[in-house]
């Protein structure tokens, strides 16, 4: 089936710092020096890296698919080529009104975030960034406003893929342009908040309903975790 929807929102992707501009130095940082072990270590404060979940560490959009095809074999549905714009909802109701209500369930489900596969590379992504010299990744998601099951399935899956460790670095919340960070590797091409300058910059991590947006420079993407992701950290860095 072709399902052919216009790419109609705007890409106003968050504000990318001027190049060299870091979060300001937090006093003490110079003692906070992760990797030497002996409190002495560089001088700039840590690299502070936020990984989001669905889309770039756990496949939403493949197991959206699936578990659609399993119960609702007679339905039309999007195949993964023909994503288009984040959200799942709205491609759906564009296909037939009542499907909108009929996907939001799948993704509703008790034991759907649980059962999300890991995107290839990522587990193997953050656990080397957990151990990097002066970096500090936190692993940054939305509940669905429907959390019943989402909140606490999502700590589960971090704590089954990634270890105890990485349930101290979850950040929850809706609205990520308040959190203070260098980098956000996210797969939303539009993030919007509260905050209007926030001190991050957005990596568009490419996903099925993204890889079709055009990004205007400077903006950067990472294609997949087998690509660069170590080179965008090195450019945060203090030179
Ligand atoms: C409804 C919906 C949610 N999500 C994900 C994004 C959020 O997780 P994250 O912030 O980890 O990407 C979460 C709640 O909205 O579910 C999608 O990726 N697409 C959708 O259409
Ligand atoms: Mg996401």
């Amino acid at each position: 089936m072709h399902i052919h929807v216009a790419n109609t929102y705007a890409c106003a992707l968050s504000r990318v710092p001027e190049p060299g501009a870091l979060r300001p130095r937090v006093p003490g940082a110079e003692s906070r020096d992760p990797g030497s072990g002996i409190g002495m270590g560089s001088a700039a404060a840590p690299l502070r890296v936020l990984v989001d979940m669905d889309g770039v560490l756990a496949d939403f959009e493949g197991a959206v698919l699936r578990e659609f095809r399993a119960r609702f074999p007679a339905e039309p549905r999007v195949e993964l080529e023909e994503r288009r714009g984040f959200s799942v909802r709205e491609q759906y109701r564009s296909l037939r009104e009542d499907l909108a209500a009929k996907v939001a369930s799948v993704y509703e489900s008790p034991g759907f975030f649980l059962d999300l596969d890991p995107i290839p590379g990522a587990l193997e992504a953050v656990q080397e960034m957990l151990h990097m010299q002066d970096t500090e990744v936190f692993i940054c998601t939305s509940p669905l406003r429907k959390y019943e099951h989402c909140i606490v399935e999502k700590y589960k899956w971090v704590e089954k893929h990634l270890g105890p460790e990485f349930v101290e670095r979850i950040i929850l919340t809706r609205d990520k342009t308040v959190v203070a960070a260098d980098l956000l590797f996210d797969d939303k091409d539009t993030i919007q908040g509260a905050e209007p300058n926030p001190s991050w910059e957005h990596i568009l991590f490419t996903c099925c309903h993204n890889r079709h947006v055009q990004l205007p420079a400077p903006h950067r993407r990472l294609r997949s975790w087998a690509d660069d992701w170590k080179a965008i950290l090195e450019s945060k860095r203090r030179k």
